[in-house]
């Protein structure tokens, strides 16, 4: 038998068929709906930026074909469901308790307004199937397990066996540094590391990142015709451009400054004490990921500075790390590179980095590389690392999808 509504119970063993004992309401759903016969996972935020990344993703590893997926809407429920739905051909109302309760689980990346508008009406309505989230709102929440399974896969099946249900996307700088520098934390060779970000504009949005172009595009046009002309004075160029990045007209409407021939070097909330929050998400996050709490005795001290430029969708790091002990450069390349199946060792030489270690390279690639290796001259513990990964892929998208395929293989 089948478990209570939402209960998760397909993900331990198959469900039977027939909507009443899934507590489906048959005027809600299409009469196609095979009330549960298969693994029943609600969708919301499958449009937006996030969502269509992750859309993508599972129909490239089949996903689809393993759950029967209902797609939710806050904007047009009733409407008709994306060409790869299959049995569900309507949108539902992603804030209808009673549709959402029927779901076995719930991948949202709606964003965090939503989450904190269902999530408690959901749980408040008895509904105990898993929530699996982009969103940073339930992340440091005590119940609450940040995914990267890569990176913490034993915190993630310690979790599931102590009953645990809310399954949160981590912050994607965290993510990418952890997927790149995973052998180390493994090894336990890190004593402490700082990480100063080059974060691309899609972490602030799509609007933003199509600011970011509209920027570049008034900065050409303020000057195309002494480009095209190869006599013009550079100088004249420069004076013409910082003109029109401080004129009215600069598109700022998102971003609050220019980003285009410029950088920001704040992200998120001004928490008060110096710290943007985005940097704050560096120490608790990471460490929560690893099983520790911040602060605390066996928790790793990550701090550092976050800045915004005008890259799309990837985010680079540079980081230092102070290692624990004196390790050989050839011995952390293997440990880097044995990490996981994602992270690409780059020789610390100019050919090899400008080849491999851009954005140019690794967007829309789930591959991170990691390059920059050099001991620093403050002594052979002090390593310096770079790394680039695509924010929308390993920094927020595909560790969702991995969520629910260890749900399904449980
Ligand atoms: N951006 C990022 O880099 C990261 C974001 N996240 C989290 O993911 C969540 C969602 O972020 P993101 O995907 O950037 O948000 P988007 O703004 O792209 O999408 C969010 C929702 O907006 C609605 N929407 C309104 N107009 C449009 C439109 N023209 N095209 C598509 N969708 C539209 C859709 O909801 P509906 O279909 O219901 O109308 C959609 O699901 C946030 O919580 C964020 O914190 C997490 C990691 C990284
Ligand atoms: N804050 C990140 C995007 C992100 O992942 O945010 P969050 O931690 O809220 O999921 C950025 O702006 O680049």
């Amino acid at each position: 038998m089948a478990g209570p509504p939402g209960d998760g119970a397909m993900f331990r063993r198959p469900a039977t068929r027939g909507g009443a004992q899934h507590g489906l309401a048959p005027h809600s759903f299409d009469s196609t709906y095979n009330g549960g016969t298969m693994k029943t996972v609600g969708l919301v935020g499958w449009r937006g930026m996030v969502g269509s990344v992750l859309m993508q993703r599972m129909q490239e590893e089949g996903d689809f074909a393993l759950i029967e997926p209902i797609f939710f809407s806050t904007s047009n429920a009733g409407g008709a469901a994306p060409s790869f739905a299959k049995n569900e051909t309507k949108l539902y109302d992603a804030t209808d308790i009673d549709a959402l309760k029927r779901c076995d689980a719930i991948i949202t990346c709606q964003g965090g307004d939503y989450t904190s508008d269902v999530y408690p009406k959901l749980r408040a309505a008895g509904w105990n199937g898993y929530w699996i989230d982009a969103a940073s709102t339930r992340r440091m929440e005590q119940d609450a397990v940040i995914i990267l399974d890569p990176v913490n896969r034993a915190v993630i099946d310690r979790a599931l066996g102590a009953g645990v249900k809310d399954f949160i996307g981590g912050n994607c700088t965290v993510s990418l540094m952890l997927m790149a520098l995973g052998g180390l934390f493994e090894h336990g060779l890190v004593e402490w590391m700082t990480a100063m970000t080059y974060q691309a504009a899609s972490g602030a949005g799509a609007q933003n990142m199509r600011e970011l172009l509209a920027q570049m595009g008034t900065l050409h046009g303020s000057v195309a015709a002494e480009l095209a002309d190869p006599a013009s004075a550079i100088l004249a160029i420069d004076r013409q451009v910082t003109e029109t990045m401080r004129a009215e007209a600069m598109p700022v409407a998102h971003f609050g400054t220019p980003l285009a021939g410029a950088l920001i070097p704040w992200i998120d909330k001004d928490l008060g004490n110096g710290m943007s929050k985005e940097e704050w998400k560096g120490g608790v996050e990471t460490n929560k990921i690893l099983g520790q709490i911040a602060g605390e005795p066996g928790s790793i001290p990550v701090d550092g500075l976050c800045v915004r430029i005008g890259a799309m969708r990837c985010h680079s790091q540079a980081l230092t790390i102070k290692l624990r002990r004196d390790v050989p450069l050839d011995e952390i390349e293997g440990i880097l590179a044995a990490a996981n199946d994602w992270v690409e060792v780059v020789p610390n030489r100019r050919e090899d980095t400008i080849a491999r270690l851009t954005p140019t390279h690794v967007t829309g690639t789930l591959g991170v590389p990691v390059g920059r290796l050099r001991k620093l001259a403050m002594g052979g513990d002090y390593l310096s690392a770079f790394t680039v990964g695509d924010q929308l892929l390993w920094g927020a998208a595909e560790p969702l999808r991995r969520m629910l395929r260890i749900l399904l293989e449980r």
